[in-house]
């Protein structure tokens, strides 16, 4: 058995649409941490955070990590998972842990096409575009500081899930 692969990475970097597509190349099971909280809760995000506030729902995603931790798993994390330095020491620990690198601007202008609010309640009160560079100015150091591995999500999904493939068996190899 392999070791589970996180992926992590700002909002719209691509974690759960390149992750189910990575696990299907590699054969491997796929996990969600927000689909998990969604279906164990039976509710969204933005239900959890309005009746518990984003401490209840970091607890929460802390726990969702732990319980969807399992070998030849590939595991989308939440856009905040980095936040808790348990999460971040936790992934690093257990698995292989890469970070989908974009620059605001693209990530901005995906999630204005798909805001899908019930799972993406504003984090700061500004718009997509301005949270953005907000979320990123704060987050990239740690995005970098718990990754074994940087990518560039700016390409097709196809393509980042070819240079996952070749970044993660030159890793296995070396
Ligand atoms: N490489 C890509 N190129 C173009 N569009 C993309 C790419 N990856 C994802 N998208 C689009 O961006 C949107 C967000 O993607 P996705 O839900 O996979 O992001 P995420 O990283 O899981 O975000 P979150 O942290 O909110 O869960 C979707 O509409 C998806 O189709
Ligand atoms: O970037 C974030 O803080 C978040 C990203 C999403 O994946 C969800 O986990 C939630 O909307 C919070
Ligand atoms: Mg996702």
């Amino acid at each position: 058995m392999s070791l589970p692969i996180y992926l992590i990475g700002a909002r719209g970097c691509g974690k759960t649409t390149v992750g189910l597509a990575l696990s299907q190349a590699l054969a491997y099971a796929f996990s969600d941490t927000d689909y998990f909280l969604q279906q164990t809760t039976q509710q969204t995000v933005a239900e959890i955070v309005a009746a518990e506030g984003w401490e209840g729902f970091r607890r929460r995603e802390t726990q969702a990590l732990m319980a969807v931790t399992a070998p030849s798993t590939v595991i989308a994390t939440g856009g905040g998972m980095v936040l808790a330095e348990e999460n971040r020491r936790f992934m690093r620990e257990h698995g292989r842990v890469v970070y989908l690198k974009a620059d605001p601007e693209v990530l901005a202008s995906r999630l204005e096409a798909y805001p899908e609010e019930d799972q993406r309640p504003t984090l700061t009160g500004r718009p997509i575009a301005d949270e953005m560079v907000e979320v990123l100015a704060q987050r990239d150091r740690l995005y970098q500081q718990a990754a074994h591995h940087v990518i560039n999500a700016m390409q097709t999904p196809e393509q980042v899930v070819q240079t996952l493939l070749q970044t993660l068996s030159l890793a296995r190899a070396s």
